[in-house]
Parts: structure tokens; C-alpha cells; sequence
């Protein structure tokens, strides 16, 4: 099959035909309407927790479709607020960008963009032996989204991923990251979230994914971003740049969105 990617031939908008979940009912990313956001007042959600080990050699490789960290930690946990009473355990962290600032990040809140959202995907080992069965479940993935504001400071946790892009220029590449990450630097200090039932944002766009999406940004600067810009989505020596690769909001249909102001 043709490969999926985000030009108008291959791109969200023709996903369906390839991926028939890309069409259900429970689509990531949404846009999120803040009038709309229910507030957990009664508490009916515990408080979310989440506890991350540094890690130093993870490695970094170019999908195609962007740059992603495999980052399985034993470790990990993710737990409480929308998850129940099942612990979710860090799998991979990811990005997405779009060819300018003004765009890039794949929720939008009141249908303003932002210029990137990093996903921290983590899956449900309390319930499932793998994370590859986990995919399978409506409740089998926990994935955090962080914004991107851009601004004058560059980020640093994310300046050790920029450091190694040039390693994995073409598709199929990887390399180790030689720095200590802790995944927990990339998470906002304000810890209010929104969460919905979703999906993953790339086929197979499998409807496994409790959303947890920070409001606060994090913030990055402009020529990380443009650094993003220069991987290649081909292997070989032809250079096509993956200038982005969000997928647009989805409709949220009859689905909750309920708030968090931790
Ligand atoms: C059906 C097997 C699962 C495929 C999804 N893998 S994933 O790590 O959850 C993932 C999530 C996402 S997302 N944006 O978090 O839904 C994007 C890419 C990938 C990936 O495959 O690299
Ligand atoms: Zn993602």
C-alpha cells in the first residue's frame, strides 16, 4: 500500500480509505472547546501521578514521519486522575510540528494552534501482557501531550534530542542519545490537563488512547523547531523534509471532555 504521510495525496484526509478506524467516532486529536470542559469539582477523579527514571543511551530514530525516542521504562508510572485504578508505564515520546510556528501542534484549544505537541506514550500494564496487545483496547494507551510555545529560551531537555537530528537525517536512521533524559523535564510546571477518549493520531488510528493534555506550554525556541524541519522523510539520497506532521482536529462528537486544575 502507498505509504500514509501528510501531503494531500497521502495525508489525513485519505487515511480512512487505507485505515478504516481513521473514520470512527473516537478520533484524536480534537480541538478543545474550554467552555465545554467539565470540572472534576466532586473529584471523581483522583490525582494524576507519575514517576520517571533517567535514562542515558535511549535511542532517537526517524520514522519517516518524524523523530521518535524509544523510551520503555520498567520504571515508569503513570497512574490516578482519568486511568482508574490501572498503572500505565512509559513506552515512547515523539513530536509533532507543523512548516511554521503559527501551526504544528495536533490539539488545538478554541482553535488556536500552537507550534508543536510532544506526546509521551505510555500503555496499560496492568491490564495487557504488551504494549502491542495494549493498542488493541480502548483503554490500552495513556499518551500525554505537552504544547510548544516558542520563545527565547531554547529547552534544554529537548536541545539533547536536536543535538543528535543530524545523525538520523534519512529515514530508517537511529542513534543513541548520549545524555541523561528524564522525561519528567518536559512536562509543564503547571499540572491542570484536559482528558477525553481518543486515538492514536497516525494510522492505524487505533481508539486505545486516554488523552491527558497539559494546558500550560512548554517552551522552545525557533530554531529547535526549525532543526525538526531538516529530517528527511526519505531514505535515500532524495530530500523531502518533514516540514509537518500533525494530524488536523477530529470531530468530538458526543464525547467528554472533563478539566483538571491541579
Ligand atoms: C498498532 C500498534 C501501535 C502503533 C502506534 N504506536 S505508538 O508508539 O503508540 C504511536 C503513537 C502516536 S500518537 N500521536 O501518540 O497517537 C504516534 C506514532 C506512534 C508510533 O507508532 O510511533
Ligand atoms: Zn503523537
Amino acid at each position: 500500500a502507498a505509504e500514509w504521510g501528510y501531503s494531500p495525496t497521502n495525508g489525513p484526509d485519505v487515511w480512512a480509505r487505507l485505515f478504516p478506524q481513521a473514520g470512527g467516532a473516537r478520533q484524536s486529536p480534537v480541538d478543545i472547546c474550554t467552555s465545554i470542559a467539565s470540572s472534576d469539582s466532586n473529584l471523581e477523579m483522583k490525582k494524576l501521578t507519575f514517576a520517571y527514571e533517567s535514562q542515558s543511551d535511549l535511542r532517537i530514530l526517524n520514522t519517516g514521519h518524524g523523530w521518535k525516542v524509544e523510551a520503555p521504562q520498567s520504571g515508569s508510572r503513570l497512574e490516578g486522575g482519568p486511568l482508574g485504578e490501572d498503572i500505565y508505564q512509559l513506552e515512547q515520546f515523539h513530536c509533532h510540528w507543523g512548516e511554521t510556528s503559527a501551526e504544528g501542534s495536533e490539539h488545538t484549544v478554541d482553535g488556536r494552534a500552537y507550534a508543536g505537541e510532544l506526546h509521551l506514550v505510555h500503555w496499560n500494564t496492568t491490564k495487557y501482557q504488551s504494549f502491542a496487545e495494549a493498542a488493541q483496547h480502548p483503554d490500552g494507551l495513556a499518551v500525554l501531550g505537552v504544547f510548544f510555545d516558542v520563545g527565547n529560551e531554547s529547552n534544554d531537555e529537548i536541545e539533547k534530542i536536536v543535538s543528535t537530528l543530524s545523525e538520523i537525517k534519512f529515514k530508517g536512521q537511529f542513534t543513541d542519545i548520549p545524555d541523561v533524559i528524564d522525561p519528567t523535564t518536559f512536562l509543564p510546571s503547571g499540572l491542570g490537563y484536559w482528558t477525553y477518549l481518543g486515538s492514536l493520531t497516525t494510522p492505524p488510528c487505533n481508539e486505545c488512547v486516554i488523552w491527558i493534555v497539559y494546558k500550560e506550554p512548554i517552551t522552545v525556541t525557533e530554531e529547535q523547531l526549525v532543526q525538526f524541519r531538516c529530517l528527511s522523510a526519505c531514505s535515500g539520497e532524495a530530500e523531502e523534509f518533514i516540514v509537518k506532521n500533525y494530524r488536523p482536529p477530529q470531530p468530538l462528537g458526543n464525547r467528554a471532555l472533563r478539566e483538571c486544575n491541579a
